[in-house]
């Protein structure tokens, strides 16, 4: 059975539609991502999910609860990581963790072993006594996921838990997620991030604009609306526009972004040799595997991050 269920659920925000009629379905122990461009509607969805928004329409279903008629009962079994961390910054880390557990009525004893459960899982057990507000950026967002745990949720809702992370910080915090996959924990994840996506997620949507766009696997997505691979190619800011023609001779899809040329190819360094062999040599060029962004840019004429 799916541990969550929505149906053509829609949020408005006056004459503003910000969730239009999405559905979709997270199997237990599911990695789920929704991928979309800032505005999309991904927080709206997941504060629906948690139950900290209402619905306008549709139905929602979380461990067959509907999160607005019973919503202490299905966050008793949610873990949320906010966008942003809302952690008590005078507060210690582990005190944090304690103090959070006691709003769930969870028992002291019970809790002291877990919060230094919680911050060995983090990697942070030596910074139990620091203040959160003496921790780095990293360490902030890990400390937010420990706290989440702290009701060992069977799902786990993190709103773009690495934005704003350095490349080391992301990969730590990627590591932990891997494991509470691991552990059976099911992730449901929003991101702006197509690296993050294709690391994380089972399964995504693609949302735009409030609807889906499209859903399956990473690499079902990439095989479905993209090719092998790709060649990025720029001429400088002057040919670049004057340029396209010619590359459009070459391949069946091209993309003409404002500082490059994308052109769609099953192989990508062929492709490249044909440039070159006609003279139109460019000034930096690369062949790189298909991604969700050229997802997304074939689905919607956009890049994921404007
Ligand atoms: N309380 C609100 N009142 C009015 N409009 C809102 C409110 N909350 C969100 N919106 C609007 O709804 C749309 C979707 O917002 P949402 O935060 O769900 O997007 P998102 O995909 O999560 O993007 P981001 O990554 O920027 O958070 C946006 O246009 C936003 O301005």
């Amino acid at each position: 059975m799916a541990v969550i269920e929505a149906s053509d659920l829609t949020k408005t925000y006056g004459d503003f539609t910000a969730v239009d009629g999405i559905s979709f379905e997270v199997a237990p122990g599911e990695s789920f991502g929704l991928l979309g461009p800032n505005g999309a509607g991904k927080s709206t969805t997941m504060r629906m999910i948690g139950g900290t928004s209402l619905r306008t329409s549709g139905s929602l279903r979380v461990l067959g609860l509907d999160p607005e008629e019973n919503g202490p009962l299905v966050r008793a079994s949610l873990g949320v990581v906010p966008q942003q961390d809302s952690l008590d910054e005078e507060l210690r880390a582990r005190d944090n963790l304690i103090v959070y557990g006691r709003y769930f009525g969870l028992p002291k004893a019970y809790l002291t072993k877990k919060a230094d459960e919680l911050l060995e899982f983090a990697q942070l057990t030596d910074k139990a006594k620091e203040k959160v507000s003496a921790l780095s950026g990293g360490m902030k967002r890990r400390l937010t996921i420990a706290r989440g745990l702290v009701n060992e949720p069977r799902i786990l809702l993190l709103d773009e838990p690495t934005t704003g992370l350095d490349p080391q910080a992301r990969h730590i915090l990627w590591d932990r997620l891997f494991r509470l996959k691991e552990q059976g924990v099911t992730l449901v994840v929003t991101t702006h991030f197509m690296d993050e996506a294709e690391q994380l997620c089972d399964r995504l949507i693609v949302i735009d604009h409030g609807t889906i766009v499209a859903e399956g696997s990473p690499q079902s997505l990439i095989r479905d609306y993209s090719t092998r691979e790709v060649v990025e190619v720029r001429f400088g800011s002057t040919r670049n526009a004057a340029m396209e023609g010619p590359m459009r001779e070459l391949a069946d899809r091209i993309e003409v972004l404002p500082d490059r040329i994308l052109l769609y190819a099953h192989d990508g360094e062929a492709l490249l040799d044909e440039i070159n062999r006609r003279g139109h040599t460019p000034l930096t060029s690369l062949v790189r595997r298909s991604s969700l962004e050229d997802v997304f840019l074939r689905l919607t004429g956009r890049t994921l991050i404007d």
